[in-house]
C-alpha cells in the first residue's frame, strides 16, 4: 500500500476587493470577500521520521527555498519542534499568479495535514497565525469558511453566501501580486464598507485597472466574458470569472468559449473539504 495520502488544496476567488489603506511596512489594508471553488491542487503526502521535507516533484521555477510548501511544512517543525518529515507530491492544476491563491492554499493544505498527520496540535486560529506568516492569503484556507476579510486578509468573519456556479477563465499571463500592488497609479483610499453591505456597495476589484493597464489580455478576457453576466477579475489577477445559479446556464456559456481561451466551471464549495481536520 502506498504510504501517501491525498489531499486536496481549493481556489479561492475575491468577490469582491477594495483597497483601503497602506500600513507602514507597505502592506496594503484592504476588505474583500473570499468564496472557496471546488477545484484545485491535489497534494500526496507521505510522513516519517526522518525529519527532513523533501518536494519529490518541484514546481518549474520554484526552488526548495521559495517553495509555500516545503517552507509551511519547516515553519510548522520549527515552531511545534517536531522531529518528524515528510515527502510531498503536487498535482498542480490552479495557474501560478492567476490569483486564485493557489500557492497560498497549497500551503494552507500543508499546514492542515501536517498538523494532523505529526499530531502537533495546534488549534485551527493558531495554523493561521503561522500560515499569515508565508502569504496574506494563506489564513482564509485554514479558516475554511467564505469569509468577509480585512486587514492584509487575516481578519475573517464568516460568510453565508447562496451556491453558485462560476465559469473562471485564465488569461495566459502570470501576475506577481507586488507588482500590481506597488503600481503608482493604484487607488489606496476607497471607503470602508460594513460587511452587511456587501454585495451592494462591494462590488468591484480595485486592482484590476493596474492589472488590465499592464497586461491588456485580461481586458480581453473580462470584456468577453462580460456579454454573459458581471465579470470580474480575482486577487491581482489573472483569472477572471462570472457567476450562474445553474451549472446548465455556466455550461452554455462555456460551450461558445473560442478555442484559443481557457477556462473551467466550478461549483462554491460549502467549507473547506479538511475543514475538520483543524478545531
Ligand atoms: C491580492 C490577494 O490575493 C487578495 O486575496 C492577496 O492580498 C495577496 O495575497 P498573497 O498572494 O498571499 O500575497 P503575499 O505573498 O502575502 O504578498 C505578495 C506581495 O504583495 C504585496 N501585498 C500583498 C498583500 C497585501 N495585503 N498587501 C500587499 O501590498 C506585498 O508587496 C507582498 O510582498
Ligand atoms: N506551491 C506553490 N504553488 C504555486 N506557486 C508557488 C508555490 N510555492 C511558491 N510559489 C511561488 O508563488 C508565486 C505565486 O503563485 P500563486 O499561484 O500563489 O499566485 P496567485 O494565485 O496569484 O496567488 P494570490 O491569489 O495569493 O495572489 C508563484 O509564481 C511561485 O513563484
Amino acid at each position: 500500500m502506498s504510504p501517501f495520502q491525498h489531499f486536496p488544496a481549493p481556489a479561492k476567488l475575491n468577490l469582491f476587493l477594495h483597497i483601503t489603506g497602506r500600513r507602514a511596512d507597505g502592506y496594503h489594508l484592504l476588505q474583500s470577500v473570499f468564496r472557496l471553488i471546488d477545484f484545485g491542487d491535489d497534494i500526496a503526502i507521505a510522513v516519517d521520521d526522518s525529519g527532513e521535507i523533501c518536494h519529490e516533484n518541484p514546481l518549474p521555477g520554484v526552488p526548495a527555498e521559495s517553495d509555500l510548501m516545503v517552507r509551511a511544512a519547516r515553519l510548522l517543525q520549527a515552531h511545534t519542534g517536531s522531529r518528524r518529515g515528510a515527502r510531498l507530491r503536487i498535482s498542480k492544476r490552479l495557474p501560478m499568479g492567476g490569483g486564485l491563491g493557489g500557492g497560498s492554499s497549497d500551503a494552507a493544505t500543508v499546514l492542515l495535514a501536517l498538523n494532523h498527520l505529526w499530531q502537533t496540535g495546534l488549534s485551527r486560529t493558531e495554523l493561521q497565525q503561522l500560515g499569515l506568516q508565508l502569504g496574506a492569503d494563506v489564513p482564509v484556507f485554514i479558516f475554511g469558511r467564505d469569509a468577509f476579510a480585512e486587514g492584509v486578509g487575516e481578519q475573517l468573519h464568516a460568510i453565508t453566501l447562496p451556491p453558485r456556479w462560476y465559469i473562471v477563465l485564465i488569461p495566459p499571463v502570470s501576475v506577481p501580486t507586488a507588482e500590481i500592488f506597488s503600481d503608482p497609479s493604484l487607488t489606496r483610499d476607497t471607503k470602508p464598507i460594513i460587511m452587511a453591505a456587501f454585495p451592494n456597495d462591494g462590488i468591484r476589484n480595485d486592482l484590476e485597472n493596474v492589472a488590465k493597464k499592464r497586461y491588456p489580455v485580461i481586458a480581453e478576457y473580462l470584456e468577453w466574458l462580460g456579454q454573459f453576466g458581471a465579470a470580474m477579475m480575482t486577487g491581482s489577477g489573472a483569472c477572471v470569472f462570472a457567476a450562474f445559479d445553474t451549472q446548465e446556464e455556466a455550461k452554455r456559456v462555456m460551450s461558445f468559449l473560442p478555442a484559443t481561451m481557457q477556462g473551467f466551471i466550478a461549483p462554491s464549495l460549502m467549507q473547506h473539504p479538511l475543514f475538520d481536520l483543524a478545531n
